[in-house]
């Protein structure tokens, strides 16, 4: 992988969270790194902070890499393809990270041979924590699969599944640090309300959903087991659960997860 070059076309904020973490993972250098955006400013500021190469056109990042990340948004990818399919030959290997889009969507704008692999990532790779789902395409080698784990992997967790969860996926871990964002917001307001200073109560609201999702992670336990291990009978805890539950915060979780997925297949149709 180290000698391999990748490409991103698209540098915002999900492109440029992948180059961070992928440089931080060292599984590339960051000379081996390129990208390319509309926004050349931006470009810049990435190749001061980061060492990557820039340019401002697609085809010369395509032309420099082995595998290329396509991180413009779904609205964008049509023309963006169109621009780029003479240069796509089937040495490279194109991971699409575009929300809702389908793989066929790639494989009948791209030449035909081309091998692509659809990922949905999260946020999270800036700090190597990444939740991430990757399907293969049909020309996809398994050799591209397992590249395609190993640069997901590296900024966080990477699973496999069939290209029909990918919309579910989007909902759940690709929209899902936003929905969890503004829990640890609320959560410190309600500490703040009650006296704390603002930079305490995110640092313990921050450090409490952290602690929370690595018991569920390390001990295998099911959540409502844990919920149960701190919820004393008549303590303060079930009386902060009952409050959830009269504002329906499982229902309002599960419409999230729910839209979003609805709001990826949309997306895919266009
Ligand atoms: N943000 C997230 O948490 C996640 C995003 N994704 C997916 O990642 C993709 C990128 O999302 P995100 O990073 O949030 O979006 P951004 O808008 O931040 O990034 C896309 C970048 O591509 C640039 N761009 C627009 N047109 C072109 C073009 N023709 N050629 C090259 N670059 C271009 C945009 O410039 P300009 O702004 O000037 O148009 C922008 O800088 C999307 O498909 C999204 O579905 C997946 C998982 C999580
Ligand atoms: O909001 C979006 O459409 C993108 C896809 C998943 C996260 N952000």
């Amino acid at each position: 992988m180290e000698n391999r070059k990748i490409g991103f076309i698209g540098a915002g904020k999900m492109g440029s969270a992948l180059m961070q973490g992928i440089i931080k993972a060292g599984i590339v250098n960051s000379e081996n790194i390129s990208a390319s955006d509309v926004y050349e400013p931006f470009l810049k500021e990435l190749k001061t902070k980061l060492g990557i190469q820039v340019s401002t056109d697609n085809a010369i990042i395509v032309q420099a890499s082995d595998i290329l990340i396509l991180a413009v948004k779904p609205q964008t990818l049509g023309s963006v393809l169109a621009n780029l399919k003479t240069y796509i030959t089937s040495d490279k290997l194109v991971i699409s990270i575009a929300a809702g889009v389908p793989l066929s969507t790639y494989e009948d704008a791209l030449p035909e041979s081309t091998r692509v692999v659809r990922v949905m990532p999260n946020i999270a790779a800036t700090v190597s924590e990444a939740a991430s789902a990757i399907s293969p395409g049909k020309n996809a080698t398994s050799e591209d699969l397992r590249a395609a784990l190993a640069i997901f992997s590296a900024v966080g967790t990477a699973v496999q599944v069939p290209e029909s969860l990918m919309d579910a996926v989007t909902g759940l871990s690709g929209s899902g640090p936003a929905f969890i964002f503004p829990v640890i917001e609320a959560m410190a307001d309600g500490a703040v309300l009650e006296g704390m200073d603002r930079k305490s109560a995110l640092t313990l609201a921050a450090q409490t959903v952290l602690g929370a999702a690595k018991m569920v992670l390390e001990t295998g336990m099911h959540p409502g087991e844990l919920k149960d291990m701190v919820t004393s009978p008549a303590g303060t805890t079930i009386q902060g659960i009952h409050a959830l539950e009269e504002a329906g915060i499982r229902a309002a979780f599960m419409n999230a997860v729910i839209r979003a997925s609805e709001r990826s297949k949309e997306l895919g149709k266009k």
